[in-house]
Formats: structure tokens, C-alpha cells, sequence
């Protein structure tokens, strides 16, 4: 290329970037007055504000493949306080309020759809109670699966809901997460006893009433069902009260293969209908053992795959590790390789959840565009090989990786940066595979959430009336709809 090439396209670059940093003053200036920032400023302190450019690029995006939307503003309150405060002025304002876990999600959740302020939760990292009599745990947004588990290791006591990512406990809330350990413990939903919730009037409100730690109740609406999986668009969570348990005595982690999906999934049926109570119970494609035996140095069969996990006393998981075995090979198996090695099932849990990654690795340089559909455990082998077909036709790379024992399984689709084609090829393909799933009786996602890239197959899953219902509900909380806007549903 000529100097003089070179410098037209470096000028022209600088020019885009100047505009496109005007535009975002004057889209900046239009919505946030230099009021409100004073305001907010003194609500949270100079210490924890910022508008810096690099924080809000970082804060308008997850770990999905949805374009970057950044905010306006960044705040990082440090009490319940502070967060209603924030409501109130945003109320006032009529500017939107993003909540900021820890940017894990897949769906563009955080992404700021009409600008506004993000409320990153990180600096409300308390743990406030652990009661290992009655087995629960309270906790500020800010606090991380991984960090409460270290700190509770010495009771005795574990939060089992796994995701693979180290996300927020309450972003994990807000999004009905589950993950790997969900067959044998339930998803968030089972496990919430009661959160604190900000409004976006700034009332502060307790979902199961004020202090309530019982296991159980039938006191009035379920507003803790309610705000599970709401994703920010019905209040801001600034608290969490989440069931505990005994961290099992002995562990067992197994892997076999298969000739084909349908006799995987088959065994994964009878494992569970065979009553063994299966911790983990992990079904991976052929591509994607062929991934993960890449990336994680592994050298298993690269054909259809189980991981399993058992949890008990150590008689216990020797006794679920041989039935399931029994029927494993009843149903065409290879080697069904059982350990309780605390390293080699290590391994075996950190390749598999390093799924995403070893995907990513089999083209340098993508972006993952990930489904997450979950049906009847019947109709899953079926659902499973229509979508391989889909993808095998469309000619793109899609690894399958799933929580079969829930019926619930991913595709992670790569893409080349900026191929537009082959993103709308694909859009296309998920959306489809979302409508199959609601056809074969299950949800358009099971666990990873609706966020920006499922409000449509929502809208169907549900049809008008269902929609309608969750629109009322919607206006009754924030009938500015300056929630977390753009998210769930449209209005
Ligand atoms: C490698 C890998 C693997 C997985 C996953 C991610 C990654 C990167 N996930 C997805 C992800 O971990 C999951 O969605 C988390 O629950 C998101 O928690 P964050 O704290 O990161 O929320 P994040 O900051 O990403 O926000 C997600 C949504 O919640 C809202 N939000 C966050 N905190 C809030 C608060 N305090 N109050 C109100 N709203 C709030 C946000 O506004 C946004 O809409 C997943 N998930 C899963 O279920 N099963 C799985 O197997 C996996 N696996
Ligand atoms: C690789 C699929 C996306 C992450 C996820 O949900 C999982 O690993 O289960
Ligand atoms: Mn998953």
C-alpha cells in the first residue's frame, strides 16, 4: 500500500473515531446532565464513579457474542442505601439502571440498549451470614460462587450450583442459572430463600418477607419466584439468601463413550430412571471431544461422550459409579472409566468446563455464538440429532456440550469476526433449533436466559396472553421501563 494510501486510511480512521467519540458527548450530554452526575456522584462518592471510555466498553458487554453496548455512566455503590438512592434519582431522571455482576452472561444481558448508568455490584462483596445449623448463606451481589465455597470449606458446608464461570451468586439468581450439578441439587430457582431487592422507586423490599429463613412457605404471592431470572428488568438484587450442603463424603467421576447420541442419551435416561441419585451428568459431542482432548491435553474417544459425577459416602459411589456402568454397557458402551482420584476428576471437570474455550481454540481468532434449548429428557436425542444435521447442512464448525441429565444442551456455533453471512446463517439455525425445542415440549432456553438474543422466541414460547401477563407485570414495577430496557421482553 502507498504512503499516501496510508495516511488517507489513518486519517480516515482518526475522523471516525473523533465523530464517533462526538457523538457519543452529544448522546452523552443529551441523557446525563451535569446535574445528575454531580448527584450520583455525591450518592456513591468520587471514588466509586467513573465515565471513563475504557470502563464503559468493558461494562456494555458479557461473555456473548452480542455487540458491546456501553453506558453512559459507571457506579459502583457500596450499600442498599446507595442503590436505592441511585433508583430514586434515575426515577426522577427517567434514565436507565443496568445492574453489572460480574459479565459472565451469554445472552448481552449488561448491555446498555438506551445508554444510562451501569450499576456495577462488584464493592458489595459481604458474606453477611452463614448458618451451618440451618443451612443457609446471606450475600451482597458482590460475592462469587467460588469465593463463598472457599469461605465456607471448613464447615463442612458447599453452595453446589455450578455455572463453570465464577459469576456472581446473585447474577447466577437473576438469571436462573444452573450448570453441571443441577440434576442432582436444582437450579437457583430451587435454591433461593429470600433476596433484597431494589425497586426502581427505590423501595427496598424482602421477597419471602423481612428476615424469613424457612425452608419452606406458602405466605402470600411467590415473589422470590418472581425476581428469579428476571435479569435486572424487575429490580436490582442486593442481597441473596441461598440454600446450603453437606459437602459429600466420597466423590466418583466417570467418563465413557458411545457409538452414537441415542445410545448416550439413553443411558443418561436409565441412569436416572434407574433412581442413582447422578451429581453431574455431562454429554459432549463428538466434535467437542475432539475439542476438549486439544485443548486440555486429554486423549479420550472422540465420539459421543458421558461425564458423570457421583456424590455419598465412599460404599455409596462405588455402588452408583458400577450400576451406572451396567447400564452403560447395556447400551453399546466403551470403557466406562470410574475414578474418585481427587486429581483425575479434577481434570476431567476442569476440560469439561472449559468447553467454551476449547471451542473458541478450534478456530483461533472467533466468536461463539451459543444456544442453550432444554427439553423432555424423551424427546432429547431426537432434538439433538436434528441439530446436528442443521449444522453438519450449514457447513459451520458447532461443538455440542450439554447437562443431559436435565434434558438441557448447548451448540456452540464459531463465526469469523465481521462474516455477517455466516452470522445470519446462523441466527438463523438457533432460532430454528429454539422453535424445535418449544415444539418437542421444552423451553427455548434452559438456563443461560433470554437477555437481548431470545425476546422473540420468548414472545412464541409463551404466545400473546402469556406476554401480555408478564408486560403488566413488567409496568406495575417500572412503568418507566428504565430497568435493565431491552431485555426479556419488549414493551
Ligand atoms: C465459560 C462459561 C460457562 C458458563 C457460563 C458463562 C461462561 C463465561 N454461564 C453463564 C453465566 O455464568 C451466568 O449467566 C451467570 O449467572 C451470570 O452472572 P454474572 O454475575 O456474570 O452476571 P452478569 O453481570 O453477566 O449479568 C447477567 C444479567 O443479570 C443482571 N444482573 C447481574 N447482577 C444483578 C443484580 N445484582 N441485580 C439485578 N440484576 C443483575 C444483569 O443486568 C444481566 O442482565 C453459564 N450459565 C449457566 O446457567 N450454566 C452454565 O453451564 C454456564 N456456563
Ligand atoms: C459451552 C457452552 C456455554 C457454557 C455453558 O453453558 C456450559 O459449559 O455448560
Ligand atoms: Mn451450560
Amino acid at each position: 500500500m502507498s504512503t499516501w494510501l496510508r495516511l488517507l486510511n489513518s486519517w480516515k480512521l482518526q475522523t471516525r473515531f473523533t465523530l464517533l467519540n462526538h457523538i457519543n458527548c452529544i448522546r452523552y450530554s443529551s441523557r446525563i446532565s451535569d446535574e445528575l452526575l454531580d448527584k450520583a456522584r455525591s450518592i456513591v462518592g468520587d471514588n466509586n464513579f467513573t465515565i471513563s471510555e475504557a470502563a464503559r466498553l468493558l461494562h456494555g458487554r458479557d461473555e456473548s457474542y452480542h455487540v458491546p453496548l456501553p453506558p453512559d455512566l459507571i457506579l459502583f455503590p457500596t450499600s442498599t442505601k446507595q442503590v436505592s438512592e441511585i433508583a430514586k434519582l434515575c426515577t426522577i431522571h427517567k434514565i436507565p439502571m443496568i445492574p453489572f455482576g460480574t459479565g459472565t452472561g451469554l445472552e448481552g444481558g449488561v448491555g446498555a440498549t438506551r445508554g444510562g448508568v451501569t450499576l456495577n455490584m462488584t464493592r458489595m462483596d459481604q458474606i453477611l451470614e452463614v448458618s451451618t445449623d440451618d443451612l443457609f448463606a446471606t450475600v451482597r451481589p458482590g460475592v462469587t460462587r467460588s469465593r463463598l465455597n472457599n469461605h465456607i470449606r471448613d464447615t463442612g458446608m458447599w453452595f453446589p450450583i455450578d455455572p463453570g464461570a465464577d459469576a456472581s451468586l446473585c447474577g447466577m439468581v437473576v438469571t436462573s442459572a444452573s450448570g453441571t450439578n443441577a440434576v442432582r441439587y436444582g437450579t437457583m430457582k430451587e435454591n433461593v430463600i429470600n433476596m433484597e431487592v431494589v425497586l426502581a422507586n427505590g423501595d427496598v423490599i424482602n421477597t419471602s418477607g423481612t428476615d424469613c429463613r424457612a425452608k419452606k412457605s406458602s405466605a402470600g404471592y411467590n415473589l422470590t419466584g418472581l425476581f428469579v431470572g428476571c435479569e435486572g428488568t424487575l429490580g436490582i438484587m442486593t442481597a441473596a439468601t441461598l440454600r446450603l450442603y453437606g459437602i459429600p463424603e466420597s466423590v466418583s467421576s466417570a467418563v465413557c463413550s458411545f457409538p452414537s447420541v441415542y445410545d448416550a442419551i439413553s443411558t443418561a435416561t436409565m441412569v436416572i430412571q434407574a433412581g442413582i441419585p447422578v451429581a453431574r451428568l455431562e454429554f459432549l459431542d463428538d466434535v467437542m471431544m475432539s475439542a476438549c482432548n486439544k485443548y486440555s491435553g486429554l486423549s479420550y474417544d472422540e465420539t459421543a461422550s458421558l461425564f458423570l459425577e457421583f456424590h455419598g459416602s465412599s460404599n455409596s459411589v462405588e455402588e452408583q459409579a458400577e450400576l451406572a456402568k451396567e447400564i452403560a454397557k447395556d447400551n453399546n458402551s466403551g470403557e466406562f472409566q470410574w475414578t474418585t482420584d481427587p486429581e483425575e476428576r479434577s481434570r476431567l471437570w476442569k476440560a469439561r468446563h472449559d468447553a467454551l474455550y476449547a471451542s473458541k481454540a478450534l478456530l483461533p481468532g472467533c466468536e461463539v455464538y451459543i444456544t442453550d434449548v432444554c427439553v423432555p429428557m424423551s424427546n432429547l436425542p431426537d432434538v439433538i440429532v436434528k441439530s446436528k444435521q442443521a449444522i453438519s447442512e450449514s457447513g459451520c464448525i458447532a461443538p455440542i456440550v450439554g447437562h443431559v441429565g436435565d434434558g438441557n444442551f448447548h451448540c456452540c456455533f464459531l463465526l469469523k469476526p465481521g462474516d455477517n453471512e455466516e452470522l445470519k446463517k446462523v441466527r438463523e439455525i438457533a432460532m430454528w433449533m429454539g422453535r424445535l425445542a418449544i415444539s418437542a415440549r421444552g423451553t427455548c432456553t434452559g438456563e443461560h436466559g433470554v437477555g437481548r438474543g431470545k425476546i422473540q422466541l420468548v414472545q412464541e414460547q409463551y404466545g400473546e396472553d402469556g406476554i401480555s401477563l408478564m408486560r403488566n407485570i413488567k409496568f406495575a414495577l417500572d412503568p418507566d421501563n428504565i430497568m435493565n430496557p431491552g431485555k426479556v421482553i419488549t414493551l
